[in-house]
């Protein structure tokens, strides 16, 4: 269509610092489409700082939702809150699982990293403080001496597989069966024999060398329908063979390694781990295909959502090129035809939420055991996990913490030293009850106040990350109301709805994905609108229309078709 038009691609991540305000700024508006809800805020935070308009979108199987955020006039895509992705309480995943989701993310979150990847990040390798409170407390809480899952002088890759096999599925199984507090009211777990399991093999005629994996051990098993549940034989040979692979083909990997759905060996090795753990506590065993969907939090894509969510981004875009913001619309497309007739409806962008903590200048809470929570945990949890900072200041008083590229080395170390401290022992007083701190990421030019409130007993299957934030932050409520965990895990999540949504009682719903796409649904149109629409109310396109005039330009919406046309008053 257009022959002389000129591309430049950039390929990265676009949290690299060569992305910043600056180059930004060169835009006339940007075009998100990305899958994870860290990269969608930091865009826009950047787009907010670069005073560029965003248009934001995201898709879920049949649902699609496209949406135009400009600063000062609508709301920014952090105004409403996000739920975080489901958690798990750490005693059920380390000691009680019930559900196939628990065994998977144990095997994923715990026991990957333990074993390749970065042994801090594993929570099995961390022992609960003041545990015993809990029902499943107690000494079934403490975790490994990690050294145990290195590898020892002279010890051979297979060596090393079954010790931690016997390690993982008898050892710390009989342990836990011990722990008879945690089995009043459940069948206790039934430890896995590798022996037998290895001489069934040996009989079985498949051979018990151990073939080279060549980064697949199904493929190097002949396992190869990703559909079939595998055994809990079968599995145990994946799970051999899987750490074996690691082992010997992606040594450089280890320590460092980082379980990604794309890395065929490491979901055989989440799919074989977690479904021997549901071996042991009678929890149905999962196909490799469905353990990747739920570890990946995958939602499958159709191939026409994305066509008409890809179109709708264009109809927004060239209203913002024309010159004419006030015309752009959020639209939603829906699973079938709506009560009004329509697969997509739309409405007009909502306007900004004063509360919110990115575009708005309020104040957050965070309530939290001052003596318990760590710096560490503070930047790593709430700044980094729950406000997606990238490399967060905070100050209090004379407190000051800095991360960043431009500190000297003594100051680095410095920082360092500080982070194993709780937070009520921090310099200049601390960080206690009523402390007001400033928290700022100038990568991002983000900044806000958080007010801590210190409290004590906390309830970890209420509360599993320890802290909760108040505001509108994202996922202020989330994770008070977890959505049951499902069978596939990538079922959208209910939002809690605004506070203009309560008042109003539309019966509208607004999902999010686990891609961190938040998705409005509802049957009436209406309601959609007002749950979508804050403070100010709906405002009529038409209306938005007459009032702009920017550059001698004019937009026409026609309000009720998805008919936009744009004139140039040159035209
Ligand atoms: N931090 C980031 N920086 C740059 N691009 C990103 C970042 N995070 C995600 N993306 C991009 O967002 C896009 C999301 O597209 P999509 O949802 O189709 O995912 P995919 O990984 O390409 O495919 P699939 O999920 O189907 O395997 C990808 O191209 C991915 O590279
Ligand atoms: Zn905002």
């Amino acid at each position: 269509m257009r022959p002389g038009v000129d591309i430049t691609a950039y390929q990265g991540n676009v949290k690299e610092a060569r992305f910043g305000v600056d180059f930004f700024r060169r835009f006339d508006c940007v075009l998100n489409g990305l899958d994870n809800l860290e990269a969608r805020r930091h865009v826009n935070r950047l787009c907010l700082a670069a005073e560029v308009p965003l248009v934001e979108s995201g898709t879920a199987g049949f649902l699609g939702q496209v949406s135009v955020h400009i600063k000062g006039a609508t709301e920014c895509f952090e105004c409403q809150p996000k739920p975080t992705p489901k958690t798990f309480p750490v005693c059920t995943l380390r000691n009680t699982p019930d559900k196939p989701i628990h065994c998977i993310v144990w095997a994923k979150e715990m026991l990957f990293p333990l074993l390749f990847g970065a042994p801090e990040a594993s929570d099995l390798n961390e022992t609960i403080g003041a545990e015993g409170s809990g029902e499943d407390g107690g000494e079934a809480g403490q975790a490994d001496d990690p050294s145990f899952y290195q590898r020892r002088e002279g010890e051979g890759s297979r060596q090393y597989a079954e010790r931690v096999f016997r390690q993982l599925y008898s050892t710390k199984i009989e342990e836990l069966r011990r722990m008879e507090d945690l089995w009043h009211s459940r069948r206790p777990p039934e430890p896995l024999n590798l022996d037998a399991l290895l001489a069934l093999e040996a009989n079985g005629g498949s051979g018990s060398a151990a073939p080279a994996a060549k980064g697949s051990a199904c493929k190097a098993l002949g396992l190869t329908d990703a559909h079939a549940v595998w055994d809990v034989q079968q599995n145990a040979r994946v799970f051999l063979v899987a750490v074996q692979a690691f082992l010997d083909e992606r040594a450089d990997e280890l320590g460092a390694a980082q379980f990604d759905k794309d890395d065929q060996l490491a979901v055989e090795f989440v799919t074989a781990a977690s479904n021997l753990r549901a071996a042991c506590y009678g929890i149905p065993m999962q196909s490799l295909f469905v353990t990747k969907g739920m570890a990946g939090n995958i939602i499958h894509a159709i191939a026409t959502t994305n066509a008409i969510v890809s179109g709708l981004i264009v109809l927004e875009a060239l209203k913002l090129l024309a010159g004419a913001p006030a015309a752009c619309q959020t639209s939603f497309l829906h699973q079938q035809v709506s009560g009004s007739k329509r697969l997509v409806s739309r409405m007009a962008a909502p306007t900004s939420n004063p509360a919110c903590m990115v575009c708005g200048t309020a104040q957050a809470g965070l309530v939290v055991d001052t003596h318990r929570m760590t710096l560490q945990q503070l930047v790593d949890k709430v700044l980094k996990g729950r406000l997606a900072l990238l490399a967060p200041s905070l100050s209090c008083g004379s407190f000051l913490y800095e991360e960043g590229q431009d500190l000297e080395e003594d100051e680095v170390t410095f920082y360092r030293s500080l982070l194993p401290r709780p937070l009520a022992s921090l310099p200049g007083g601390g960080l206690v009850n009523g402390s007001i701190v400033e928290v700022s990421d100038q990568e991002q030019q983000f900044k806000a106040q958080l007010v801590i409130s210190h409290r004590e007993d906390w309830d970890e299957e209420v509360h599993p990350e320890g802290f909760e934030l108040s505001g509108s932050l994202p996922a202020a409520e989330a994770e008070q109301q977890p959505a049951a965990p499902t069978a596939t895990a990538s079922e959208p999540a209910a939002l809690p709805t605004s506070a203009a949504t309560a008042a109003k009682g539309p019966k509208a719903e607004l999902q999010e994905t686990a891609d961190g796409v938040v998705v409005l649904t509802s049957d009436d149109e209406e309601a959609a609108e007002a749950a979508a629409a804050t403070g100010k109310g709906k405002r009529k396109a038409s209306e938005l229309a007459e009032d702009d005039g920017q550059d001698g330009k004019r937009a026409r919406v026609q309000e009720g078709t998805d008919v936009v046309d744009l004139l140039d008053d040159s035209d």
